[in-house]
């Protein structure tokens, strides 16, 4: 892998920026520029490489949900999670309201629509929802190496003001038992999460320490870790790309989460952390450009998991 190989493909994937538009639904998102993209890689063997916009910071949004899983399920176990969240991809948009109600038993589809993500959030462990944000920001404080993970305010309060779909999907899953705490607790940490500023290589080491099975610096920080770091990328593979998940499934094949904000973390097993940044988001809500050059990425890196590999 060189720098040059990399910038081919993000210069390769450009025009599809034309392809999307800033996610303006989250008034503040709008902002970002359409045009930026970057591109960065981090290999078990330590090496970086980034390109294009990289430096630009953004909000992790549903890429959060990926980190917001595991700590729910290291707090509670599998079985606890999964009593309350499904495990199946949703084929709908990510805030489907009507599937909430018609399939699953009530239950979200999966912890990785915005439903499924607020119903783990209510299971994280805290006094209070700063501590329980907190918590989960010092988890990716490890996984990234950063010692100040922060909150993007403008974002958040845009987030807090236009939420009413979220507020509506969680008051639902109250009546319904799903979220046994208090909603609005449940639906600010949910915000906050969505608000934490990254670049693209936080991404990147988010996607290594995945790929790598849970591994922080060579070491497991938690027995159950290679477990939950297991479930989230089952579940990144299924539905990481809400309802274009089995086309990215099939294309590229890498367990990957995308966000709004045009993100996209990914962790192909064993083999290196991927971050991406492409704000002109397509209408399933994923980076135009960005499941582009990560489809380039795996059939140029042979990433994808049902690749024969050399023996
Ligand atoms: N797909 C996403 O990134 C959605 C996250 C966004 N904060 C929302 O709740 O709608």
């Amino acid at each position: 892998m060189n720098v040059k190989n990399l910038e081919e493909i993000l210069n390769r994937n450009r025009s599809y920026t034309n392809q999307g538009e800033t996610a303006n639904y989250i008034p503040e998102l709008a902002y970002a520029n359409p045009q930026q993209l970057g591109i960065t890689v981090c290999t078990p063997r330590g090496e970086v490489i980034s390109v294009g916009d990289c430096e630009v910071e953004f909000t992790m949004q549903s890429i959060s949900k990926v980190v917001n899983l595991i700590v729910a399920v290291l707090d509670n176990g599998p079985e606890q999670v999964f009593s309350k969240v499904g495990m199946e991809s949703s084929g709908e948009p990510f805030n489907s309201v009507a599937e909430l109600e018609t399939k699953a038993e009530n239950k979200p589809l999966n912890p990785l629509i915005n439903a499924g993500a607020i119903a783990v959030s209510s299971m994280i462990k805290g006094r209070d929802v700063e501590e329980q944000f907190q918590r989960v920001c010092t988890f990716l404080s490890k996984i990234t190496g950063k010692e100040n993970i922060t909150l993007n305010e403008r974002i958040y309060e845009s987030e807090k003001l236009t939420g009413d779909r979220n507020r509506s999907l969680a008051y639902f899953m109250k009546s319904t038992g799903v979220i046994d705490t208090n909603v609005e607790e449940a639906l600010d940490l949910y915000f906050r999460l969505c608000s934490i500023s990254v670049t693209c290589s936080d991404l990147a080491k988010i996607g290594l320490f995945l790929s790598t099975g849970g591994k922080i610096q060579g070491e497991i920080l938690h027995k159950n870790m290679p477990k939950a770091v297991q479930i989230a990328l089952s579940i990144m593979l299924t539905a990481g790309l809400y309802n274009e998940s089995g086309e990215t499934m099939m294309k590229a094949g890498i367990p990957a989460k995308s966000g709004v904000s045009g993100g996209i973390m990914a962790a192909p097993p064993n083999e290196m952390g991927i971050g991406i940044i492409g704000p002109a988001i397509n209408s399933k809500g994923n980076s135009a450009a960005g499941v582009k050059i990560l489809e380039d990425l795996s059939s140029e890196y042979n990433l994808h998991v049902f690749k024969k590999k050399p023996v």
